[in-house]
């Protein structure tokens, strides 16, 4: 705060003039280092210049805050430690200090240098100390303002640069809908590398989402969506009358979709398998994404239809937009129509009343995957098919028709024609959605991927787990080539997972590391649990199991000694068996 007085050094020499000029006597100010800060008379010659060897009276002052006729310089008890005491040109002196609540920030002094100025400020004692209290008052007023300017200054440099950091855009508006000042951000989400001095017209469409307004901006031409708030600046100015704060569309949309996406992504180069099927499947995915038409993907549950839709998306043309997921049977059927087309606040007094963009919309220019899609109800298979055909939708509560340009993947396990037959599934919307038609073999029915998926399964688990492997079991790898593997893909990788847990120090695969599960499921055949609970005979289950071994393992002397192996009896009582059950 010290050196404030100082700072305003040309103010406080014309005040010290004009004092001169009326008084009569000289003026002299220090600041409270005493540094002289303005001086007239005797003084002028001396303007900022350290006084810290002489001012003993203002030191005193300083210190003090009291106010000090001096009547004989030289003489008086202040003055016994000044150098130049006898030297003294001074024959009065009137000094007071300058305060800015409670703090002394300098001293004014009034000083006759003559006899017949001695005589003056004698005679008019009273009024020079209320001239000089005045003036004492006018100079700190000053300080103050200096002090706010510069407070003030200090907070606007501060929310300029805020402004600039912040990814919101900022736009000061005129009357006349010219742009006045901007900031980074605006020039990113409207564009533009210059926006100063261009016309905008900003307008409300009226739909709220996240309790944002959303707003239609045109600009050279251009025309963007935002969300945002537009406020008066309150000033009489017409040039500066509002400021719009916003964030286009695009990078709202993006914002949540980071937010939300939680998919793994797969390419093509990712997919598992050397099977015939595999391969052609690998062919079609690439062929498919080319094309913008819609694909309907079956299989059954965890025979990879999401990561088949994802690696169409990262060959397609559309791979640097979005590809947005939804699981129709994951989400209540409440929900789910608000969920793909979004609504705007006030649509209904919901558990979100603020409005929520739509899968639809957030997917605009890239992919939508409808994950078993019949599930959805049948009323919202309308809306859909009237969707894919007029290429909009409308967010619920809305006037506001939205093009959209998705491409639509959509996947189920279940028969769609049977659900048709039975009216649960609308026969246009299925030849919409069956455009091209990708169908994923059960696992059961493409063995030849299982050894390779294992070993990829078992790298991956080694290294999540960060386990010792030395290797598999052959016998251990031909049960699981010839499992029924219901849970398909799932099952395998889960069933592999649960192997590499329970891998011993030696790091071999083997039996002992199966789950129960496995062996129930061979025990059951993989039929259903109520054929399973019909009681067979031990001697049939024997048989049953003798001859799955046999299959399993063939018939070559080392197949036999597997074989017998894995059933748990010596190759003697194998043998006999197998003549036994082959004789019958
Ligand atoms: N050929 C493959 N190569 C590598 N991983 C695969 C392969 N097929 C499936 N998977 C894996 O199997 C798991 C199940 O796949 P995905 O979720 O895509 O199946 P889904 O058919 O969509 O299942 P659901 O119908 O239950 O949703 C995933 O972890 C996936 O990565």
């Amino acid at each position: 705060m010290g050196f404030i007085l100082s700072r305003i050094q040309d103010t406080v020499q014309q005040y010290a003039d004009v004092i001169s000029k009326v008084s009569g006597v000289d003026v002299e100010v220090v600041d409270n280092n005493l540094f002289r800060v303005a001086g007239t008379g005797i003084y002028s010659g001396n303007i900022s210049t350290d006084m810290s060897d002489e001012g003993y009276v203002y030191k005193h002052i300083l210190k003090t805050g009291e106010t000090k006729v001096i009547y004989c310089p030289g003489d008086d008890v202040l003055c016994r430690s000044c150098p130049s005491k006898t030297s003294c040109k001074e024959k009065i002196e009137i000094s007071m200090p300058i305060e800015i609540e409670e703090e002394i920030i300098g001293v004014i002094g009034l000083v006759g240098s003559t006899e017949e100025q001695k005589t003056l400020i004698l005679q008019n004692e009273k009024l020079f100390l209320e001239f000089i209290k005045q003036i004492s008052y006018f100079i700190s007023a000053k300080v103050m303002e200096e002090r706010n300017k510069e407070i003030f200054g200090s907070i606007i440099d501060t929310l300029d640069s805020v402004i600039n950091y912040m990814d919101q855009g900022v736009v000061v508006i005129g009357d006349d809908n010219i742009i006045r000042s901007d900031n980074d951000s605006a020039k990113k989400h409207l564009g533009l590398s210059e926006l100063e001095g261009k016309e905008i017209i900003v307008r409300s469409t009226g739909d709220s989402i996240n309790n944002i307004a959303e707003y239609k901006i045109e600009i050279e031409g251009k025309t963007i969506f935002a969300i945002g708030g537009m406020y008066s600046l309150g000033l009489k100015d017409k040039l500066y009358k509002n400021i719009f704060v916003f964030k286009d569309m695009k990078s709202f949309k993006s914002d949540i979709y980071e937010a939300t996406s939680t998919h793994e992504t797969f390419e093509t180069k990712n997919i598992i398998g050397k099977s015939n099927e595999t391969l052609s499947l690998i062919n079609n995915i690439k062929k498919v994404a080319k094309s913008n038409s819609t694909v309907l993907i079956t299989g059954e549950s965890g025979t990879g239809k999401e990561m088949v839709a994802t690696s169409i998306w990262r060959e397609s043309d559309r791979k640097d937009q979005k590809f947005v997921a939804i699981n129709c049977a994951a989400i209540p059927e409440s929900l789910l129509e608000s969920e793909l087309f979004g609504y705007v606040k006030g649509a209904f007094s919901g558990a979100d009343p603020k409005g929520r963009i739509g899968k639809f919309e957030l997917a605009n220019q890239g992919i939508i995957f409808l994950d078993e899609i019949g599930d959805m109800p049948i009323y919202l298979q309308t809306k859909l098919l009237r969707v894919l055909q007029e290429k909009n939708i409308t967010r619920i509560g809305s006037n506001q028709v939205i093009p959209i340009d998705v491409k639509v993947i959509a996947a189920t396990n279940t028969d769609l024609k049977e659900m048709m037959i039975k009216k649960k599934f609308r026969e246009d919307l299925y030849y919409r959605l069956n455009v091209i038609p990708i169908n994923i073999k059960p696992l059961r029915e493409r063995p030849d991927d299982i050894v390779e998926l294992v070993e990829h399964f078992i790298s991956k688990y080694v290294r999540l787990l960060n386990k010792t492997y030395s290797h598999i079991d052959s016998n251990t790898m031909n049960l699981l080539k010839n499992h029924y593997w219901k849970g398909n893909v799932r099952e395998l990788e889960n069933t592999i997972e649960f192997m590499v847990n329970m891998m011993e120090a030696d790091g071999i695969i083997n039996n002992r590391t199966l789950p129960v599960d496995f062996f129930e499921d061979m025990l059951s055949g993989n039929k259903t649990d109520i054929e399973s609970a019909t009681i067979i005979p031990l001697k049939e289950l024997e048989k049953r199991e003798i001859k799955k071994a046999a299959q399993v393992f063939g018939d070559s002397t080392e197949g036999k000694k597997l074989a017998a192996n894995s059933l748990g009896i010596s190759l003697a009582t194998y043998y006999r068996r197998l003549e036994e059950i082959q004789k019958n």
